[in-house]
């Protein structure tokens, strides 16, 4: 379920980007980085690079996180960052996939479910990413009610 939730933050995580500023003047490589000015790091642009991920980026492959954030990420600390980076890094990551495992492990022990063919896959940023025109999904009860 980790690899799971892991592959879905990398593709559809719901916040694609960080907001930064400038302290103080600074060079990475070949960019000059002046004092004050405003910067916002798109994770969502990372997790689509086919240079960290490889050719089969937009296909989700939970297997991907087999062994692993670091082995995934190839131990590069800046590919992989669905909650943020540093010291301003969200305080809520751990609730946050501990409540996702609890919800789906309730919805998997009752039910089984397949994406309804009326479906139309089409994520979309609106403050943070969500699927445009919902999600229709069938639901089956695993209960024999009979
Ligand atoms: C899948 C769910 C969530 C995602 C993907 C997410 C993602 C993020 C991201 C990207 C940031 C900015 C981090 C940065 O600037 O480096 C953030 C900050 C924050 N998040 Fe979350 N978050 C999630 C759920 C939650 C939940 C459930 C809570 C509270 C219970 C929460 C509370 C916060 C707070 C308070 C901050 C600001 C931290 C600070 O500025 O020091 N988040 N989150």
């Amino acid at each position: 379920m980790t690899m799971i939730i892991n592959e879905t933050l990398r593709l559809y995580g719901p916040a694609n980007g960080l907001m930064r500023k400038v302290g103080r003047g600074v060079q990475l490589g070949k960019l000059v980085l002046p004092a004050n000015i405003d910067l916002l790091p798109l994770n969502i642009a990372v997790h689509h690079d086919p240079q960290l991920w490889g050719d089969d980026v937009h296909l989700f492959k939970p297997e991907r996180f087999a062994e692993g954030i670091a082995k995934a990420t190839k131990n590069i600390g800046g590919a992989y960052f669905p909650f943020g980076l540093g010291s301003r890094s969200c305080v809520g990551m751990t609730f946050a996939t501990t409540e996702t495992k609890i919800a789906l492990s309730m919805i998997l022990q009752r039910y089984t479910f397949t994406l309804s063919p009326a479906y139309v896959h089409s994520p979309a940023s609106v403050i943070s990413i969500e699927p445009q025109h919902g999600i229709q999904i069938i639901l089956e009860s695993l209960q024999n009610d009979a």
